[in-house]
């Protein structure tokens, strides 16, 4: 299999890459001595599957299709189809890339079977931003999830906490029930939650002593996501002690929290990465 095709955004110090396959960030560099971004060494590049790290696009539905409201039909992949996708590059200037691509039932093999366009905004500046909007082309309105699945970097999850979510409700994937949050959040094993939250969050990293903060618009939920060890053994393309070095924080639209798209009226998820020392 031939390698995806990967393009370079953003100035000098800031630079990042992404690929047209999936509209992929694959790293970017703040203002930090470490990456935003966390990257599976074992990442499968070819285009056979999802790569591992950076952001993956959900796209138009999220997680197990069986319990989304898009409704796909069984048997569709996890996470939509917009992270296996060879997206076209519609732009490419200096610190900014565009990529979109135009979904059509008819040929698509029923796979999801409402037309709709998807356009994603990667620019790298003092921030990371990564803007995802969905086009109804069709002459329906019909029901859509959407993610950017951002696996940031840190020193070791097990030592960050998580500001922002306080009071937040939330789905809890991995126990299987409803609860809210209380206080700053920290991960000791296997998570897995929906928060219903349009707040920014901000990531606290002691051992790498910075600040990852995620600000967003038209996102009505956050997904926290780690797999810890027992999750992580399972996982083909991710190393045994790789749950350590990344915490996953999804800026969505799910669940609860999906959008119906109306024919001529877009909607856009947005999502700012800043990176800053702790004091
Ligand atoms: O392995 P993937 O299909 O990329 O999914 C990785 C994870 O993504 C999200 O965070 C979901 O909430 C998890 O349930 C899922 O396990």
């Amino acid at each position: 299999m031939t390698e995806i095709d990967i393009h370079t955004f953003g100035r000098h110090a800031n630079a990042g890459h992404a690929s047209p396959f999936g509209a992929h960030v694959l790293d970017w560099q703040p203002n930090s001595d470490h990456p935003l971004l966390w990257l599976s060494p074992r990442a499968v590049t070819d285009g056979t599957a999802p790569i591992r790290g950076g952001i993956p696009v959900c796209a138009p539905w999220f997680a197990a299709p069986d319990q989304s409201p898009a409704m796909p039909p069984p048997g569709a992949p996890a996470h939509g189809l917009a992270r296996t996708r060879r997206w076209e590059l519609e732009e490419r200037a200096p610190q900014s890339l565009t990529y979109s691509f135009t979904h059509r039932r008819a040929d698509a093999g029923g796979v999801f079977p409402h037309d709709f366009t998807a356009r994603v905004v990667i620019q790298g500046s003092e921030e990371l931003t990564v803007a995802l909007t969905l086009v109804n082309d069709d002459d329906h309105p019909f029901a859509v999830e959407a993610a950017l699945h951002a696996y940031l970097a840190v020193g070791d999850v097990k030592d960050i906490t998580i500001d922002g979510l306080d009071g937040a409700p939330y789905y809890d994937a991995a126990k299987g029930r409803n609860a809210v949050q209380k206080g700053a959040l920290s991960l000791v094993g296997p998570t897995d939650r929906i928060y219903v939250s349009t707040s920014p969050i901000h990531v606290m990293d002691p051992r790498w002593g910075r600040r990852i903060t995620v600000d967003k618009s038209g996102s009505g939920t956050t997904v926290v996501w780690n797999p810890w060890r027992e999750g992580a053994a399972r996982i083909a393309d991710m190393g045994d002690d790789d749950w350590q070095r990344f915490v996953c924080v999804e800026t969505a639209n799910a669940r609860q929290r999906a959008i119906t798209l109306w024919p001529g009226h877009p909607r856009r998820l947005t999502a700012t990465y800043g990176v800053d020392q702790m004091d």
